[in-house]
């Protein structure tokens, strides 16, 4: 796909018009603070570091960007990073909080000379010569990812060069914001690109099950067990493990899984020999890992192990540079980029507005049904929340499509709608997640074994599921 002509803004400092994906690297001029430490654990000190990537991890525990060497500074305290409006620090779940100008704040959007306390620490931020020249690719996409914001842009920069190496990755971001996506460019740019791709959604599967869907089990091990089980990670051995929604794993299973990590072995339930399996790992979390480090709901060392290389990916809401683009993007991928007639200047303020809680996949979902039901279903979308309890004008239509059969009591009526309704949503559902239950349980919302027993009473699929 090709994008339409648009320009874009990048802020004050820079205006650059974009007419097409070209192939030479832009110099791009991205603001830059320093980050200058004053008082450590209560003693005067004086160190500095330049925040000009996209953000900073600080706090006590080593693999923080920045340091700290404070009793009274957590492990991972706060996070400092690039936001819409310049830059932001965020309290990651602080045991003492970050104080600025003697209040409290969880999160702050901060200007160069604002002293941020953290314990008995002080770090001042300073503007750092006012900008910094990068060089980025003149891409708007990787892959099948779209964006023309500058956070985009840097992070498709990381992206190439992650998808060169073989290291594992964390990619965290809002749910919507495109991390499955991420992880499948990661692998079809990495020399696994022909061996297997096994998604394992740990947030879809129970936590009886998650051992035996990971590491595979042998007949008998518990009960439902009547066959040898490889899990995950054997069947992708040689390619790559995408553990989707990783903050989910139960606490119990996250020495585990650190162990398999580290040595590349896995143990099937109830059998002691250890298998050797050759896999790359990609986990994405919609979670501030960092937050559930601090209240002891996921592993340090885990954390420390899985977030060497970590992908941030922005929420919508502060990239909204890149609406006109995912726009054209996604009528041409429905085939009606003429459709563009149904986004007019008013419409547009309107999406420019909407804080998109569910990321570029609502997006997505909005453009689609504004293609089907016209213009006034965007306009509702952008307008209302998304539990609004009032609805779409465009459910009425939708509604009428239904057709209430009159003939019939409304009970039985409603059962025969009821049941028709959820065939063809399970079928289009499956269809859409190849098959995966767990994938289209997540994507439903569903819990997983509920789907398999709708999958079953509908005929959808066979057995008992699971084994
Ligand atoms: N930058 C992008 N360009 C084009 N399409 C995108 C982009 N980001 C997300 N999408 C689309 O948005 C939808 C959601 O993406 P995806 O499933 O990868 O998000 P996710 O972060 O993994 O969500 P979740 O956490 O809810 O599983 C998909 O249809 C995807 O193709």
């Amino acid at each position: 796909m090709r994008p339409m002509p648009f320009s874009r803004s990048l802020g004050s400092t820079d205006t650059v018009a974009v007419t097409e994906p070209r192939m030479q690297p832009e110099i791009l001029r991205v603001p830059r603070l320093e980050l200058c430490v004053e008082r450590e654990g209560g003693k005067p000190t004086r160190r500095a570091m330049v925040l000009d990537s996209d953000f900073v991890r600080v706090g006590a525990h080593p693999s923080n960007d920045l340091v700290l060497s404070d009793r009274l500074v957590s492990r991972f305290h706060c996070i400092l990073e690039r936001s819409a409006q310049g830059f932001r620090v965020t309290d990651v779940g602080s045991l003492n909080g970050i104080w600025i100008g003697g209040a409290r704040v969880r999160d702050a959007d901060i200007r160069p000379e604002c002293v941020i306390e953290l314990g008995e620490s002080t770090i001042r931020v300073r503007d750092a010569s006012a900008v910094s020249e990068t060089e980025l690719p003149a891409t708007l996409s990787f892959g099948s990812l779209w964006g023309a914001s500058l956070a985009m842009r840097r992070m498709f920069h990381v992206l190439q060069r992650v998808g060169q190496s073989s290291s594992d990755v964390l990619i965290e971001g809002e749910n919507g914001t495109g991390k499955e996506l991420i992880a499948t460019e990661l692998v079809q740019r990495s020399n696994r690109a022909q061996k297997p791709l096994v998604i394992v959604d740990c947030g879809a599967i129970s936590p009886t099950l998650i051992e035996s869907e990971l590491f595979g089990h042998v007949r008998g091990s518990f009960t439902g067990a009547s066959r040898d089980r490889a899990g995950a990670f054997e069947e992708a051995d040689g390619g790559t493990v995408f553990l989707d929604e990783i903050g989910e794993l139960p606490l119990d299973m996250q020495p585990k899984l650190l162990r398999a990590l580290a040595s590349r072995e896995v143990r099937r339930v109830g059998e002691s020999r250890a298998r050797k399996v050759d896999i790359r790992v990609i986990a994405a979390t919609n979670r501030r890992l960092e937050r559930e480090v601090n209240s002891g709901r996921f592993r340090e060392d885990l954390y420390y192990r899985l977030s060497v290389v970590t992908v941030r990916v922005p929420p919508l809401r502060e990239r909204k540079e890149d609406l006109p683009l995912l726009l054209q993007h996604f009528l041409s991928d429905l085939g009606a980029p003429e459709q563009i007639s149904l986004f007019p200047p008013d419409v547009m303020d309107k999406m420019m507005r909407y804080d998109w809680p569910g990321n570029v996949r609502e997006l997505r979902n909005q453009v689609e049904r504004t293609v089907v039901l016209g213009g006034d279903a965007l306009l509702a979308g952008a307008e209302a929340s998304p539990t609004s309890p009032e609805g779409h004008p465009g459910d009425a239509r939708a509604a009428e499509a239904l057709g209430a059969d009159i003939e019939r009591p409304f009970k039985e009526a409603k059962e025969a709608m009821v049941d028709r309704f959820e065939r063809e949503y399970l079928v289009a559902l499956l269809a859409w997640a190849s098959g995966n239950v767990s994938r289209a349980a997540r994507k439903a919302g569903l819990d997983r074994m509920y789907l398999h027993r709708l999958l079953q009473r509908h005929g959808l699929r066979r057995g008992a599921a699971l084994d």
